[in-house]
This record gives structure tokens, C-alpha cells and sequence, in this order.
């Protein structure tokens, strides 16, 4: 017997969940399938518990800068790392369990089992037909692991595992430095371990930018070996892994691998929606509406790849909900992109990615924090940010950034490029001192300088001192 919805839930992740919020506004008449654990990738295994392992390696990490304060005693201090992870699992429960309230009410129509495909409006879920007027895909992703490595077995970590360790070993590797990777190895490497971090490609932590990726080599760089630009072999050394690499030819305990996601899309049957996939298996949809080319589904959060953040899944989820109860899709302005690397310094990236921009249209303002007074303070004074703006009408454009407190100057400047600002208008709104920001500020400076200058009784065109303390 086929039983009837008005909307089906594929997923009760970040996605799923926003997705589900919208759907109950309008019926009833719904079904949420989730198949795998609940508790939502970000709070069980994703940024909740990633950060919190963070803090307190970069607690412990702050011991390196006591002397300079005048601090004695920082040298005996000791990382207990069984409690240090026993406290991102307690702390990780708690999210879990927020997440899980979201579910607890309903009843039959929570089904845990794995959805797949029939026709594009009826699924199997086990023994059982459900169609459904609308359904919403939001099966998030999964860490790539390649094939050959898989005999490898618990020496190969991933996000997925690695808070579940009781201890971690003396020596790691940890391959992929793109977010996780970046995030991860800094951490591992502030709680003591040896930690050698690879990447086949030239870039860390997904900037575009060459002058910032170069400034977060060299941050990363001091903390842990870097080999960027290369391909790792892994194989067993007895009950350790060996790694090869051009020049390299070493041996470590495990090995973290952080090579990307892939789309949890696989097994789903959407070669039953006669539609052409891309490389990924990701079915064509509209980034505005969610919909999957004409039909009645939606796709959100990362199994779609468009943008694989938290708050860009909920949006998603959003907007999908909204849409499979609405009469036709409408379409929803987006956010504008950010991306947030919680290292320290922090990397970030704001509005469009410097690789996209037409280079003869674009004029660049940079600064270093090297000299930042308030930087200077607080012992963090590395890093570097260069913001872009429209040659023509000083529009901003978008930013990269490797700099302390980077996190807050990426909203900062989200928030003025989705208010569609000029470098003069960012320029006249308060600064205060002393404030990281006065970074940005600078590097707003130099490129107002090279756009026609602002009327002389606009505060836009106040220019700097050139020192810490009075600017
Ligand atoms: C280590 C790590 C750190 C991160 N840190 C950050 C961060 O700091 N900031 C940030 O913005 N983002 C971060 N992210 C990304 C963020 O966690 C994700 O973008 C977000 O969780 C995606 O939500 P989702 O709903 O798409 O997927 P999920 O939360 O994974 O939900 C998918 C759900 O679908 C279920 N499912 C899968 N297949 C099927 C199937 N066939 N049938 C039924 N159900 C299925 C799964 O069990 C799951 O419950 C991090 C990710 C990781 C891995
Ligand atoms: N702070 C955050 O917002 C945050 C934190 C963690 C994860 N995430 C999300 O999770 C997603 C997945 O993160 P990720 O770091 O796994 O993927 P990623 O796509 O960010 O980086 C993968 C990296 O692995 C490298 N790589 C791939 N195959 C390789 C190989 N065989 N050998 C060596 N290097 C290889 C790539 O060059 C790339 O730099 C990200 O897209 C991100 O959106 C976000």
C-alpha cells in the first residue's frame, strides 16, 4: 500500500530541519526520513565540536606568548589531552541534544530508514511506498576517504572519528589543508602533537588570493610542517602508516584525512528523475528556489555543494520549505558569501573570491597587522588583509583576509557589501580605538587614494598619522 504526503524530508540535518520549520507552518501532512544518526552534522561532528577542540588547544597554545607579557611558569604547564576531548564530547552531547528537540513531537512521521526513488514523487523507504506532492532532498555530505586507503582502517582519522578518540598519538599527518585540514592540524598541533600537513595543491584553507595564502603559509607555517604542492602515498608501516611524498618518506601514528565532502546523493535512485547529473551527482537546481529543474523536488545543504556552510544549509532548507508548501516557487535573494577558517589567525574570505574578479577592473587596498596597535597589545600581530573594490564607482567587491580577529572584519565587511557600500561610505561610518579594525580601515584608505577623492568636509577623507597610538 502506497501512503500519501503532502511533503517528504530527506535528511534531518541543519537543512532538513530548517526545511521541516517552514513545511509544519502549512500542514500537517508531512513525513521527515532520516536515515544514519540524528543530531545534525555541525553539532555531532562539524563545527560545534571542531571548535571546541579550537579552544582549547589555542588555551593552552596562549602559554607560548607568557613571557613576552612577563608571565613565568608557562614552560610547566601540561596538556591533558583524554579531558581536553572528553570535553568537546560533553559539550557536544548538549548540542546534540538541542538539535534532537527539533524532532522529539513528531511521532509517526519521523521515520528513520534510507529514502530512495521510485518516480520523482514516490520513494521506498524500506518495505514502505510514501509519495508525496513535494520532496525536499537534505542529505548533507560525507568525508571522501579514497578507496586505497581504506585498509588503513582506524590509523585513518576523519572529522567523523576524530572526537571520538579517547587520546590522540605523539606524531600525525593531516592530508587536505583546505578548511578541516587548516582547522584541525593548527589544533592538533597546539595540543602537542608532531603534526606534518599536506596538500596537493598550493592553496590552504580555500583562498584564491595569492598574497594572503602566502601570508597564512607562513602564520600556519610556525606552528607545523607545511607540504603544499604535494601528493601523498599512504601504506602500513606495521601497525603506523608511511607516507611518501616528492622529498619526503616518513612514518606516523594516524593520519587525518580532510581531502573534502562528497554529496550523501549516491544511493538515493535519482537516476529515476530522468535528469543529467553533474561529475558529482548533483541533479540541476535553481540556487534562488531550490528546485531540481521542473520538478516537485528541492535540494538543500551541502548534498547541493553550492555553498557547504552551516548557515548557508539552513537558508537553503529555508527557502526549500517554504517553496514546497508555497503554490509556485519564488525565488529568494542570497547572502552574500562568506567563509570563515577558525584558525588563528583567522582566514576568511567575504563577497567574490579574488580569482573571479576582473583584475583590470578591480583596484586592491592591503594591509598588514604587523604594526597594528591593538595587535601589538595583545601579542597577535601577524596576518594580512587586502579588500576589492569596482574601479569605476569604488563599489566593494570582496575581501580575503589572514589576520587576528579576521572573523569580525569578515561580517563587517559582508555586512557593507550586501548594503552594496563604496570604499567612501565604509570609510565614513566609526572606528574606534584602538580595534583591529583600524586595519581595515587602513587598507580602505589605500584604495580611496586611488579613487577621486572624497568632498573635503567628508570624514571619508580623513587621512592617517602613520602611528599605532594616534590612529
Ligand atoms: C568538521 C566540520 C566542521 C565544520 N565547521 C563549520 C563551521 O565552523 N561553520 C560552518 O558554517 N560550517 C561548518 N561545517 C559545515 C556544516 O557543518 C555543514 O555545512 C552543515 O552541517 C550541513 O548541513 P546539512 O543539513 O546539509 O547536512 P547534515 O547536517 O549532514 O544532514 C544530513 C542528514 O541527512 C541524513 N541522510 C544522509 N543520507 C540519507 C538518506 N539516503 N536518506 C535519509 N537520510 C539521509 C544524515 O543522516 C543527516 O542526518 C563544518 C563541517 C565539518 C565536517
Ligand atoms: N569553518 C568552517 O566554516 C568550516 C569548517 C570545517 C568544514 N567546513 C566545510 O566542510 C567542507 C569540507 O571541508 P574539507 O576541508 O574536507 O574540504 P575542502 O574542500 O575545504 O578542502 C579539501 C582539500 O583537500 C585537498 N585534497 C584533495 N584530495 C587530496 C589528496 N589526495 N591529497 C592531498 N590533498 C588533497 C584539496 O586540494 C583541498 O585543499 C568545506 O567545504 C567547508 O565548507 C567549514
Amino acid at each position: 500500500m502506497t501512503e500519501n504526503f503532502e511533503v517528504a524530508i530527506i535528511g534531518a540535518g541543519t537543512a532538513g530541519l530548517a526545511a521541516l520549520r517552514e513545511v509544519r507552518k502549512q500542514t500537517d501532512n508531512f513525513v521527515l526520513i532520516n536515515h544514519g544518526p540524528y543530531g545534525t552534522t555541525c553539532a555531532r561532528v562539524g563545527c560545534m565540536p571542531s571548535k571546541a577542540l579550537i579552544e582549547a588547544a589555542s588555551a593552552f597554545h596562549r602559554r607560548k606568548a607568557f613571557a613576552e607579557f612577563g608571565i613565568r611558569g608557562g614552560e610547566g604547564l601540561a596538556m591533558d589531552i583524554p579531558s581536553a576531548l572528553e570535553r568537546v564530547r560533553r559539550l557536544r552531547d548538549g548540542f546534540v541534544a538541542g538539535t534532537l528537540k527539533a524532532t522529539e513531537d513528531l511521532g509517526a512521521r519521523n521515520l528513520a530508514g534510507r529514502a530512495r526513488f521510485l518516480e520523482p514523487n514516490l520513494l521506498e523507504v524500506g518495505a514502505r511506498r510514501l509519495r508525496a506532492g513535494k520532496i525536499i532532498i537534505a542529505t548533507g555530505s560525507r568525508p571522501i576517504i579514497p578507496e586505497d586507503w581504506r585498509s588503513l582502517e582506524d590509523r585513518i582519522l576523519t572529522s567523523d572519528t576524530l572526537f571520538e578518540q579517547t587520546d590522540l598519538p605523539d606524531k600525525m599527518a593531516v592530508i587536505g589543508l583546505g578548511v578541516i585540514g587548516v582547522e584541525m592540524a593548527q589544533a592538533l598541533a597546539r595540543l602537542g602533537i608532531e603534526i606534518h600537513a599536506f596538500d596537493r595543491g598550493s592553496w590552504v584553507g580555500n583562498l584564491s588570493d595569492p598574497d594572503i595564502n602566502q601570508t597564512a603559509q607562513d602564520c600556519l607555517e610556525t606552528e607545523f610542517k607545511l607540504y603544499c604542492g604535494a601528493t601523498a602515498e599512504l601504506s602500513a608501516a606495521e601497525d603506523k602508516v608511511r607516507i611518501r611524498a616528492e622529498g619526503v618518506d616518513m612514518v606516523v601514528d594516524k593520519v587525518l584525512a580532510a581531502l573534502g565532502r562528497r554529496p550523501n546523493l549516491d544511493g538515493l535512485g535519482l537516476e529515476a528523475l530522468g535528469l543529467s547529473l553533474d561529475g558529482k551527482g548533483v541533479p540541476p537546481f535553481d540556487p534562488l528556489t531550490m528546485q531540481v529543474a521542473d520538478l516537485p523536488i528541492f535540494i538543500a545543504g551541502d548534498c547541493n555543494q553550492r555553498a557547504p556552510v552551516l548557515h548557508e544549509a539552513a537558508d537553503d532548507g529555508h527557502i526549500a520549505g517554504r517553496n514546497a508548501v508555497a503554490e509556485s516557487p519564488q525565488c529568494h535573494a542570497r547572502r552574500t558569501p562568506m567563509a570563515i577558517v577558525f584558525s588563528d589567525p583567522n582566514i576568511a574570505q567575504v563577497g567574490r573570491r579574488f580569482s573571479d574578479l576582473d583584475q583590470a577592473q578591480t583596484l586592491v587596498g592591503a594591509v598588514s597587522f604587523k604594526r597594528s596597535g591593538r595587535a601589538l597589545a595583545a601579542a597577535s600581530n601577524r596576518g594580512a588583509l587586502r579588500v576589492y573594490a569596482d574601479k569605476h564607482s569604488g563599489t566593494l567587491l570582496g575581501a580575503e583576509i589572514c589576520a587576528p580577529q579576521g572573523e569580525h572584519m569578515a561580517h563587517l565587511l559582508a555586512l557593507a557589501i550586501q548594503q552594496n557600500l563604496c570604499v567612501n561610505d565604509l570609510l565614513r561610518l566609526p572606528f574606534y580605538h584602538p580595534v583591529v579594525e583600524e586595519g581595515l580601515r587602513k587598507a580602505l584608505r589605500r584604495l580611496a587614494k586611488q579613487l577621486p577623492a572624497a568632498p573635503a568636509s567628508d570624514l571619508a577623507g580623513c587621512d592617517a598619522f602613520g602611528a599605532e597610538a594616534l590612529d
